[in-house]
């Protein structure tokens, strides 16, 4: 019995983009859609009735960060991580290997595994596609992610060969390891940087192992979009239509409505709740700092369009004066409001595939949003 599954609803004519739905055994919902970053087990600031307030249905979860602290076996022990954290939504767990490359220094890839330091006690680790899976394991999180590398960007046609023939391999233990193929679903994740015949082996090899779903890696990486769009070009058409495509740290406005044209399903992004703990808010018109001292008698929402519970009830007067005085509520006000921009930003998708103008869409929000500036 697959814990993970994917229907197909319709394909938007104007684009490629496409209506799906992915059950899961804590719940279903429709795609695209944005995936909420809980590192540490929360998704910072926000409690889990504000993340069913704002329609969020799955949220992600860091294997490494909770491997280091509080350690997986505690999280076991409440009975999984939905317990831990009271989480009732589905949850999505990275397997590690973008956390090493992207916190350690120190750090030497073999066969077997990454030799690395723990980036806050500089003790030395080594995690294993085995390990990830064992620690995803004792998560208990819905969908986990096979342990791959993701290649510095940009790297020699040589690396990143050798490393997606790697990844591949990992691939194939993390299914060997995989204890409980009927309640958590796993992802390969599709490697190869911007070398389209990479792409397609990692796609091909990956296919062959017949996942439940796929995730694209190796991209929002510091490569320019337009390097991002021309791979996931020629990327998806290698997957299949009848699986979930998940875009990994992704992202911006643009990033997401330009994604799902090019057919991924699911996305996630640190962008939105980082960038509000230091007040910069996403609205129809483009970023907003509310810091910024034009807004200390500007008793406005932060978004006249959005009808989100901080622009319901605060003015922009108000949370930059929380902002000013590092008051945790404005973290939340702002937090709560980019989150429910992009959930909504994607609804909006959703519903533009429905009725066949995504592309139209995409025109008109780069447009009010400000992307089409030169
Ligand atoms: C913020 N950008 C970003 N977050 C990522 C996470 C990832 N996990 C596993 N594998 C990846 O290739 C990968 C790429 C990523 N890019
Ligand atoms: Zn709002």
């Amino acid at each position: 019995m697959q814990p993970i599954k994917y229907e197909l609803i319709k394909t938007c004519k104007q684009t490629g983009a496409r209506l799906g739905r992915v059950t899961t055994p804590h719940g279903s919902f429709e795609t695209p859609i944005f995936m909420p970053v809980g590192t540490l087990a929360t998704v910072k600031t926000m409690s889990p009735e504000d993340l069913h307030d704002m329609n969020a249905k799955i949220i992600l979860s860091n294997t490494y960060h909770l491997w280091l602290r509080p350690g997986e076996e505690i999280i076991r022990e409440a009975g999984g991580l939905h317990k831990f954290m009271n989480w009732d939504g589905a949850i999505l767990t990275d397997s590690g290997g973008f956390q090493v490359f992207s916190l350690s220094d120190m750090r030497e890839i073999e066969e077997e595994g990454v030799h690395f330091r723990n980036h806050l006690s500089g003790e030395k680790l080594f995690l294993t596609p085995e390990k990830a899976m064992h620690i995803q394991n004792a998560l208990s999180s819905d969908i986990m992610m096979a342990f791959d590398e993701c290649p510095p960007y940009p790297a020699s046609y040589e690396y990143m060969k050798n490393s997606v023939e790697r990844t591949s391999r990992w691939a194939e233990r993390c299914l060997q390891a995989h204890e409980r193929k009927d309640v958590q679903g796993l992802f390969g994740i599709v490697q190869g940087g911007e070398y389209e015949d990479l792409r397609k082996q990692s796609a091909a090899d990956l296919t062959s192992l017949d996942f439940p779903g796929y995730a694209v890696g190796g991209l929002s990486v510091g490569e320019p979009k337009e390097v991002m769009n021309r791979v996931l070009d020629f990327t998806t058409p290698h997957l299949p239509t009848n699986k979930p495509r998940y875009l990994m740290g992704v992202g911006s406005p643009d990033s997401l409505i330009d994604g799902a044209i090019r057919g991924i399903d699911m996305f996630d992004c640190v962008l939105p709740t980082r960038i509000a703990r230091n007040g910069t808010c996403m609205t129809s018109e483009g970023r907003l700092v509310i810091r910024n001292a034009k807004y200390a008698r500007d008793f406005r929402p932060i978004d006249e369009h959005c009808d989100c519970y901080a622009c319901k009830n605060y003015s922009r007067a108000y949370i930059r004066h929380l902002m000013k005085c590092n008051e945790t509520f404005g973290f939340r006000l702002t937090t709560y409001h980019n989150l429910y921009f992009l959930l909504k930003l994607m609804e909006q998708v959703r519903e533009a595939i429905k009725e066949d103008r995504l592309g139209d869409f995409r025109e008109a929000f780069f447009e009010q949003y400000g992307f089409n500036k030169p």
